[in-house]
């Protein structure tokens, strides 16, 4: 979907002659207070249409039937309102080359099954972005999280450390061992989705599933630039990183049991292709009685999808047995249930056989 154009006046684009007529007119009122002149640019970045002309009361030329008196108390009102207007008007028709330009776009993707699941787990960067794009007239945050997305490098080459990765369903102890790894050495813990994003989780968390993994998938390559640059000073110790998002949207959007997954060696189970790779990935597993023990231990606020978790045994399956589908890099599988010490022990263990410490 093309991003909406800002103007505060149509001069503004320097070259009025290829203005072309706003889909949206949008007249303020004069009565509009000093914070509600929002900062529309930042927010939209240029793309294509629909564009939407801000004027002032009677600074308007020709003001046309569209031009609408508003007075927008608060930023996010004329968010909304903008993203109804957006919305409520079609985009225009793909043309041969906008479609030719997406086609290409997909391409680059590895290729993952056809139909929801292809959809809902972008699998490449310029996918990642794409998504997140499309929705950032109704969710600005998305804007802000193409924002550091941007400022990533292209290519995160790891350091010479090596980068573990903790993966597993929730409550099977990943936060308890990857902060004794990293205290014993002396290592960098990074989790996804990486904090400087994270404070929009619940956000997309009640997004419908593409928008959602975008957001997570987005936090893999942003975690991806902070992996690169860890990885030169310490080893890196990564609590979930891509497999998480794989796993969980290939359980979300598959059904029953575990048959009903993509078959072995389908494309959805390989790593992104520009995605830094970490050395090793450790799944850790525990019965679900065991689970359900901590979960209740840890007496933490469930959110929806830890509800489901909980009630869809199934689900749970799905999740598990797609992160033993995963390949390069394949998860070990780690018995998480023997006591914290226990469990420290056997990850060290294996740290130190698979990487170079
Ligand atoms: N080996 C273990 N034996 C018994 N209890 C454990 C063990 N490891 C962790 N726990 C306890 O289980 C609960 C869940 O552990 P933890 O928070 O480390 O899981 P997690 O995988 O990080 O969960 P989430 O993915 O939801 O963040 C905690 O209360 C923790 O103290
Ligand atoms: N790389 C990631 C990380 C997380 N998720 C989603 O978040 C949920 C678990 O987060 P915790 O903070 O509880 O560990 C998990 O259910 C995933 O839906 C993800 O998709 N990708």
């Amino acid at each position: 979907m093309p991003f909406p154009r800002v103007y505060r006046r149509s001069s503004e684009r320097g070259d009025r002659k290829q203005i072309k007529k706003p889909s949206v007119s949008i007249f303020f009122s004069l009565s509009l207070p000093p914070q509600a002149r929002p900062a529309c640019k930042e927010r939209f970045p240029a793309g294509s249409a629909p564009v939407i002309h801000r004027t002032r009361r009677g600074g308007a030329e020709n003001p046309s039937p569209r031009d609408t008196a508003l007075s927008f108390p608060h930023r996010h009102e004329l968010v909304s309102f903008l993203a109804g207007s957006a919305t409520a008007r079609p985009f225009p028709r793909p043309t041969p080359v906008r479609q030719r330009q997406r086609a290409a776009m997909l391409r680059g993707c590895t290729a993952g099954p056809p139909g929801p699941l292809r959809r809902a787990l972008p699998a490449a960067a310029p996918a990642v972005r794409l998504r997140l794009r499309e929705c950032v007239v109704r969710i600005p945050e998305a804007g802000a999280v193409l924002d550091i997305l941007e400022k990533c490098p292209e290519s995160q080459r790891k350091g010479e450390f090596p980068v573990v990765v903790f993966e597993g369903l929730d409550a099977t102890g990943k936060t308890t061992v990857t902060q004794s790894v990293k205290d014993a050495l002396g290592a960098v813990l990074l989790r996804s989705p990486p904090a400087c994003i994270s404070q929009w989780r619940t956000i997309f968390d009640e997004e419908p599933t593409p928008i959602r993994r975008a957001f997570y998938a987005a936090g893999n390559y942003i975690l991806a630039s902070e992996i690169a640059k860890a990885s030169t000073q310490a080893p890196v110790i990564v609590d979930r990183y891509w497999h998480s998002t794989a796993a969980y949207t290939i359980a979300t959007e598959t059904d029953g049991n575990i048959q009903n997954l993509p078959p072995d060696h389908d494309a959805v189970y390989k790593w992104p292709e520009d995605l830094l790779k970490p050395d090793l990935v450790l799944l850790l597993t525990v019965s679900p009685e065991e689970r359900a023990r901590r979960l209740e231990g840890r007496g933490l606020e469930r959110t929806k999808e830890e509800a489901e978790l909980e009630a869809n045994s199934l689900f749970r399956q799905r999740i598990e047995e797609s992160y033993r589908r995963m390949v390069n890099p394949a998860c070990q599988e780690v018995d998480a249930s023997p006591s914290k010490e226990e469990v420290f022990k056997t990850v060290l263990q294996l740290i130190k056989k698979h990487c170079a410490l």
